[in-house]
């Protein structure tokens, strides 16, 4: 049987077509995204194949976890494209509500998760983990899905959304999935688009880093002296202009002394290049 991609813009239409698969005693599968799909987004959709026998995605750029100078109305959509993309990758049911449809009304509840929305993102984007936390959770509600994938690209959304549905016993469960990466080492993302051809090849410096970081780690170079080296390699680049490099305990984020054996930590970087701010990491156990 040919299966085709199903559209829905509607909670009400959404709702009733899970409670006719969950009847069916489907397991259900939810990949969130803001669209502009590339292939890190459709490898979280191949993860979900394997697990799942609906794949729901959806796309909502969701103003809530925007700041006020972020880029919400000019972040990059192509619903058309999205949709030929999702439908080649296996995806059954495209969520894509409009914000009046998920914000009917103003908005009086947050979630709110602590500590690990402390460092990082949740530094440089105040309020940001919220919007994050509270659409994922009506995302949740609404869709009711048994295993949820996110990208390791955005590692402390990983951890975040992972706090939560432990903390308010929400059945899903949640599955990491690697970073995908273009040929040259760029971590891909749909701000990628916003690059000039010289912030493109200047951004490369952040996998870089990444790899040699981890290189000095294992070797036993402390956590501050790799941090410093990392530091100094994108000062380099004259259009990148640093917000945080950090290294932290993973999935705590708390700060480090000295990584004893054994530790799992997560080396972080967020750095501009011209408007466009981009994010990459390394997780491992050293
Ligand atoms: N390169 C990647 N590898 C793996 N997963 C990714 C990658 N890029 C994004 N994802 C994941 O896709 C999901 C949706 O992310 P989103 O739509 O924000 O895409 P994005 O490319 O990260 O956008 P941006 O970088 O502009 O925030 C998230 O779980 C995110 O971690
Ligand atoms: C999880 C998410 C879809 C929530 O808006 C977003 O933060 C993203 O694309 O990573
Ligand atoms: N991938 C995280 C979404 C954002 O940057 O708002």
């Amino acid at each position: 049987m040919i299966k085709t991609l199903q559209q829905i813009n509607t909670v009400a239409e959404m709702r009733e077509h899970i409670q006719t698969a969950r009847m069916q005693g489907k397991r259900i599968g939810i990949v969130p995204t803001m669209g502009y799909l590339h292939e890190g987004h459709l490898s979280l959709v191949r993860a979900a194949r394997e697990k799942c026998d609906v794949v729901v995605m959806s796309i909502f750029v969701n103003p809530l976890q925007f700041g006020p100078n972020e880029d919400f109305d000019r972040y990059p959509r192509d619903l058309e494209r999205d949709r030929a993309l999702a439908d080649q990758a296996g995806v059954d049911v495209l969520f894509t509500p409009d914000v009046s449809e998920m914000y009917p009304r103003k908005i009086l509840t947050n979630i709110s998760v602590s500590n690990v929305t402390n460092p990082l993102c949740g530094r440089s984007r105040p309020g940001h983990f919220d919007g994050v936390a509270t659409v994922v959770m009506k995302l949740f509600q609404i869709v009711q899905p048994d295993y949820a994938f996110f990208g390791q690209k955005d590692a402390q959304q990983v951890a975040v959304v992972t706090q939560m549905v432990q903390d308010l016993n929400v059945p899903v469960q949640i599955v990491p999935c690697p970073i995908i990466r273009e040929a040259d080492g760029l971590a891909m993302s749909s701000r990628n688009v916003y690059l000039t051809p010289e912030e493109r090849a200047q951004a490369l410096v952040l996998s870089h880093s990444l790899s040699l970081a981890e290189k000095w780690l294992r070797e036993g170079v402390t956590i501050e002296e790799v941090r410093g080296r990392v530091i100094d390699i994108i000062s380099e680049k004259p259009l990148a202009a640093i917000e945080y490099v950090e290294i932290l305990s993973y999935p705590e984020l708390e700060p480090l002394e000295q990584a004893v054996s054994g530790t799992t930590l997560i080396l972080a970087l967020a750095v501009r290049f011209g408007k466009t701010r981009l994010i990459d990491n390394w997780i491992g156990t050293i």
